[in-house]
């Protein structure tokens, strides 16, 4: 028995515990193709990984799994050794084979999801991503040591003019010494250049890292933990920019020159002997100025970042909720808070300006007083024979280079430091955020789950408020048909959440199956339950990709039936584009009830074995209602789990069991029948206290 190289690679990925993207077994590749040797470079590169590498020799235990091919019976995935002499391999089936130096081992490397790596601060998460670069930035650095080096030719070559070439009128040597500077300047541009590229073309990559680790994150982040708002949530992610501008080639290279402001001092010390003294001076006053501007605009900086955030968050609503606030006319009262926002902004960043252009006019004063030093203290030495007229040239000329650029720039460089810093912090807040799936725990991957469903001793609350749902024991057998009902905030909509996995209990357990749900993979997890949304968002693309959201593409015709059989087609045959008409962001561009279609479409192709459906037919007209739950209906297989939760007493025709919600508890629980006859059976009467 032989199995094509995509399951091969499924099950190595489980063995490894690495999730592989879900339409993987859609992959659209020629198996023939994939049956040759080249087969795993094709498939490798088709998905995007880095090139599967041959193992040579005997592998060591730790390299397996591996994929193994031998021309006779193609691909196979190598498990591990048995003895020195024999193989253990599956192709569908596990059984062993001898060992042979001849078979061609392959490691391939999964990619690792971003999430997965953890990091203990968002410093951490930069720090590593350049870490890992730390070839290129030690070529960088050395760059910037000999471009350094060769800055000094310039200083030299002035020394060397006032000193030989005009006392003597030595023209050649003039030559000589123009002709060397000039190479050595081409030199300092190709090297200057080349660090350029280097530094360019690896933050780049340092920011693709790093940005894909903090959204992978921040969507990782678990449903019931997202506190904030949405906008205030986006603005602290943006404020990655603000850690990528801070870490730009211009200020990395202005930080790595920094180290040679004190070679510059020992090279003036060399040419002038105490001369050093003056930029000795003035460079640690000019960083102690540069520490205490920091630390002044440290709180107004954080301030204004917060505040930020707030006015992103109040853009992103104001333009989400612009029907409720035209039609409400809080127009006004949107404004007033904007305003409020701007105000509190300026608030803070107006010190920040100020202590800026007060740091920077006192930098400028300090370089000239330093520069007025430097050439009053070398006239005397020069008077005094202590040094040439060219060396205090040079002197001068390297001065410059100490207080010049790293010096002006230095006050714009804190500033930009000051809203890194508050961006940095931000960032760990969301780092902090729990999610679905703890890092460090390899989540279950069984082949089958089972699909009852236990509550134990669950309670959960939403932050800040002081009930919420408090369930002893719920249990839901295989195959079970149960309706959820009760008032409006019973907590129908939390408990389906909890049953989904999205929110964890405070206390108790979720089971599935027999399993934890808290120790399921949520990639299998999501396979196995699915939970259509009360009021189901669709994403910016077209219906297709909506429609096929975490899915593998089934082909045109499974697509096309499952909208036929949920009454989705008038839409699509409606439309000159069909499945590819284009769905703006939040799902706009549909309305209310479409979109609930194209969520139960979308199960109805995903087919779990459990579906939780959030009053499904709320938006739905009673013909298009009656369509899509025989659609529903007609999918579930004899062991299929439904749940509902419904306002509607048509659809209890589904269910044979009603679960009835009040105040986060469980009020009546039991057979539809006899449910639905409690229900409306009139209250009784209060007795009525015999007359004396
Ligand atoms: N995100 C949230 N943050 C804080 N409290 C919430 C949140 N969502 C719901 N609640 C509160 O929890 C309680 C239960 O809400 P839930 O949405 O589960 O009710 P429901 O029975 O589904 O109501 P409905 O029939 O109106 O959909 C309500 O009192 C509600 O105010």
């Amino acid at each position: 028995m032989t199995a094509p190289l995509p399951v091969l690679i499924e099950r190595l990925a489980r063995e490894r515990g690495a999730d592989l993207p879900p339409d993987w077994s859609g992959a659209p590749l020629d198996l023939a193709v994939l049956g040759g040797e080249d087969g795993l470079a094709i498939l490798a590169g088709n998905a995007g990984w880095d090139l599967p590498r041959r193992v040579d020799g005997r592998p060591r235990a730790n390299r397996f799994p591996l994929l193994a091919w031998t021309p006779e019976e193609g691909w196979l995935l190598a498990e591990q050794m048995e003895g020195h002499a024999r193989l253990r391999v599956w192709d569908g089936t596990a059984r062993s084979m001898p060992y042979d130096p001849d078979i061609a081992l392959f490691d391939v490397t999964l990619p690792e999801a971003a999430v997965a790596r953890t990091h203990n601060s968002a410093f951490d998460v930069f720090w590593k991503a350049m870490w890992a670069r730390k070839d290129v930035l030690i070529a960088a650095t050395v760059a910037t040591i000999v471009a350094n080096i060769i800055t000094l030719a310039t200083s030299l070559y002035s020394m060397q003019i006032y000193d030989r070439v005009i006392p003597r009128a030595g023209y050649s040597t003039l030559w000589v010494l123009t002709i060397g500077v000039l190479v050595a300047l081409f030199l300092d541009f190709a090297l200057r250049t080349t660090r350029a590229l280097m530094i360019e073309r690896e933050s780049a990559r340092i920011d693709h890292d790093v940005s894909e680790y903090f959204f992978a994150r921040a969507q990782a982040v678990r449903l019931d933990a997202r506190t904030g708002g949405v906008g205030t949530m986006a603005a602290q992610l943006r404020g990655l920019e603000q850690v990528r501008a801070m870490m730009s080639s211009g200020s990395l290279f202005l930080l790595a020159d920094l180290p040679f402001a004190l070679f510059f001092v020992l090279v003036i010390f060399g040419l002038g002997g105490a001369l050093a003294l003056v930029p000795l001076v003035s460079l640690p006053i000019a960083l102690g100025i540069a520490w205490g501007l920091a630390r002044l605009i440290r709180k107004d900086t954080q301030r204004a970042q917060i505040s930020g955030n707030l006015k992103n968050g109040l853009l992103v609503e104001s333009i989400d909720a612009a029907e409720t606030i035209k039609a409400n006319r809080g127009g006004w009262q949107m404004l007033s808070r904007w305003n409020r926002l701007i105000e509190e902004i300026h608030a803070s960043e107006d010190p920040v300006k100020r202590w800026t252009s007060t740091a920077g006019s006192i930098f400028s004063t300090l370089q000239q007083i330093a520069y007025v030093a430097l050439i009053a203290f070398g006239a005397i030495a020069v008077t005094y024979g202590k040094m040439t007229t060219g060396g205090l040239i040079a002197c001068a000329i390297i001065a410059g280079r100490v207080n010049g650029p790293l010096v002006t720039q230095l006050p714009s460089l804190i500033v930009q430091w000051g809203y890194a810093r508050a961006s940095l912090k931000m960032l760990d807040n969301i780092l902090a955020l729990p999610m679905d799936e703890d890092p460090d725990v390899q989540g279950l991957r069984p082949s089958a789950i089972n699909g009852a469903l236990r509550l134990e001793g669950v309670r959960f609350a939403y932050p800040g408020a002081r009930e919420g749902v408090d369930l002893p024991v719920l249990e839901i057998r295989e195959g079970e048909r149960v309706a959820i009902i009760g008032g409006i905030g019973s907590g129908k909509t939390t408990l389906l959440r909890l049953l989904a996995g999205l929110y964890r209990p405070q206390a108790g357990r979720v089971m599935i199956g027999s399993l934890d749900a808290a120790q399921l993979a949520p990639d299998v997890l999501r396979q196995h339950i699915g939970y259509l949304a009360q009021d189901y968002r669709l994403v910016n693309g077209t219906l297709r990709e909506n429609l096929l959201l975490g899915l593998s593409n089934p082909g045109d015709d499974a697509v096309m039936k499952a909208v036929q059989a949920s009454g989705l087609m008038q839409l699509v045959s409606g439309h000159p584009r069909g499945l590819d008409l284009p769905i703006f962001e939040g799902g706009r561009g549909l309305s209310g009830g479409q979109r609930t279609l194209v969520g139960l479409t979308r199960l109805l192709l995903a087919k779990p074995p459990v579906l939780l459906l959030d009053e499904p037919t709320a938006n739905l007209d009673d013909a298009v209602e009656g369509m899509a739950l025989g659609a529903v209906a007609g999918q579930l297989a004899p062991n299929s789990t439904l749940i509902v939760v419904t306002h509607k007493l048509r659809l209890l025709s589904l269910v044979n069991r009603v679960i009835v919600m009040a105040n986060g508890k469980v009020v009546l629980d039991g057979p539809t029948g006899e449910v639905v006859k409690k229900l409306q059976a009139p209250p009784p009467r209060p007795k009525v206290e015999a007359q004396a």
